[in-house]
C-alpha cells in the first residue's frame, strides 16, 4: 500500500427529487451550511459540525438518462434516499488509482483536477466491494477555502447550543449475507485497512458473533492503518426467524450500504437534551433494558446517573472491557429518510474501543422480555 489514507473528508447522502430527509441535518441537528454548489439539475450542500462533515446531494430534476452533475461523488441514481459515499483524504490520487486499477476495481471518475481562486485539489472515485458504496479519494492539500472547489463558501456562526460533535467516530455498512468476509478483504488489499478486534476472545477469522439461537448478527471492523480515527464496521445478519435491522436495511434500501454513522461527542448527555429540544427523534430503549441484569448498578459504577440515561434513553455498555474500567455510551436517531434505512448515532468514550456490542445483546434480551411479556410468557 504505497498511498497513505488519511481521516474522512465528508460523507455523502443523496436525497430523491421531490423529497427531504425526514430528519433535517441543518434544521434539527443543527449542521451548519459552509458551502454550496448549484447547477440547473443539482444542489450540493456541504453541512459541518466538529470535523463530521455531509455533503447533501439533491436533484433539482427529475433524472434523466445523462444528468450525472455531482461533483466529487457519483450519482447513484436514488429512487430512495441513501448515504453512498465517504470521501478519504490521500495523499497521491494518481499513485491509488492506478493501484486500484491494477486490482480490477471500478473507478467511474478517474483522477481529476478541479480549481478555483483558492487552489487545487485533485480526487478520482472508486467503487467499493459494497452495495452502492463509493470512495471519493482526495488531495486537497493545495486547496486554502473552506470547502473544495467549485462550491460557493456560506458565511454565519456556528450554533451556540452547547452540543459539541468532535468528528465521525465510525460507519457501519450492512452487508448482504456471507458477504463481510469479502468486504474485509477488500478494504484489507485495497486501502490496507486493518482488522479492529471487538473482543479479546474473537478470532479474525469468525468476526464477533451477537445474539444467538439463530437470531444475531455478525460484526467485523476495520481501521485504517494511518490512524485515521474513523473506524469501518461490517456487519451481516445471522437470522433465521425475525428479522432484524440489518435485515430491514437489506430490504428497503434494496441492498447493501451505510446504514449508519456514529459521531462522537465528550457529552453525550447534552447533546442528547439539545437535539431532542431542536427536534431530534430517538430510539428509547424498552424500559427493562434499565431493569434488567445489574444495569443500574453498571451505570452507577461507570459513574453515571440511571435515571438521566433511562430519561433520554441512551445506553450504556461496559460488556467487553468492564473489568478496566473503561465504558462507553451511545443512541441511536431515528432514520434520516422515509425508509428505515440510514440514521446516526451520538457516542460518548470512555476508554472503550469498541462498539456497545453488550448493548445490542442487552437490547435483545430486552425486546425478548417485553414479548414475552405481552404473550404471558415470562418466567
Ligand atoms: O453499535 C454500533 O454503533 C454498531 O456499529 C454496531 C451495530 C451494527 C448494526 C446494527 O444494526 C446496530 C449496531
Amino acid at each position: 500500500m504505497a498511498a497513505s489514507l488519511s481521516r474522512p473528508c465528508f460523507l455523502s447522502l443523496h436525497v430523491p427529487y421531490g423529497q427531504g430527509c425526514a430528519q433535517d441535518l441543518a434544521a434539527a441537528f443543527r449542521f451548519q451550511p459552509v458551502a454550496v454548489r448549484e447547477t440547473p439539475r443539482v444542489r450540493q450542500l456541504a453541512l459541518r459540525r466538529g470535523a463530521a462533515v455531509f455533503l447533501l446531494n439533491q436533484r433539482l430534476a427529475p433524472a434523466g438518462i445523462s444528468n450525472h452533475d455531482f461533483l466529487y461523488d457519483v450519482d447513484p441514481r436514488p429512487t430512495l434516499g441513501t448515504a453512498s459515499n465517504v470521501c478519504l483524504e490521500v495523499d497521491d490520487v494518481p499513485g491509488l488509482c492506478a493501484q486500484l486499477q491494477s486490482r480490477g476495481c471500478t473507478l467511474p471518475v478517474p483522477p481529476i483536477e478541479v480549481r478555483d481562486e483558492r487552489g487545487s485539489v485533485t480526487y478520482g472515485v472508486v467503487s467499493s466491494a459494497v452495495g452502492n458504496i463509493s470512495h471519493t479519494l482526495l488531495d486537497r492539500s493545495r486547496y486554502r477555502g473552506p470547502f473544495l472547489p467549485g462550491f460557493q463558501p456560506i458565511r454565519g456562526a456556528p450554533p451556540g447550543d452547547g452540543v459539541e460533535i468532535s468528528h465521525f467516530d465510525h460507519i457501519t455498512y450492512v452487508c448482504p449475507r456471507g458477504g463481510t468476509q469479502a468486504a474485509l478483504e477488500w478494504y484489507q488489499l485495497c486501502f490496507g485497512f486493518r482488522h479492529f478486534s471487538l473482543s479479546p476472545r474473537q478470532q479474525p477469522a469468525q468476526g464477533f458473533v451477537l445474539g444467538g439461537h439463530g437470531a444475531g448478527m455478525l460484526l467485523r471492523a476495520l481501521q485504517s492503518s494511518q490512524g485515521c480515527g474513523c473506524k469501518l464496521v461490517l456487519a451481516e445478519s445471522l437470522s433465521e426467524s425475525i428479522p432484524n435491522q440489518v435485515d430491514t436495511f437489506l430490504e428497503q434500501h434494496g441492498g447493501a450500504g451505510i446504514q449508519h454513522v456514529g459521531l462522537r461527542t465528550p457529552d453525550i448527555v447534552s447533546a442528547t437534551r439539545a437535539l431532542q429540544r431542536a427536534g431530534v427523534r430517538f430510539f428509547t430503549p424498552p424500559a427493562a433494558y434499565y431493569s434488567q441484569g445489574g444495569k443500574e448498578e453498571e451505570v452507577r459504577g461507570a459513574g453515571q446517573d440511571p435515571c438521566t440515561l433511562a430519561e433520554l434513553g441512551i445506553l450504556l455498555d461496559t460488556a467487553v472491557h468492564g473489568d478496566s474500567g473503561h465504558y462507553l455510551m451511545q443512541i441511536f436517531t431515528h432514520p434520516l429518510f422515509s425508509e428505515e434505512t440510514f440514521f446516526l448515532e451520538l457516542i460518548e468514550r470512555h476508554g472503550a474501543p469498541g462498539f456497545g456490542e453488550g448493548n445490542i445483546q442487552a437490547l435483545w434480551k430486552a425486546v425478548h422480555w417485553l414479548l414475552a411479556d405481552a404473550q404471558g410468557m415470562r418466567e
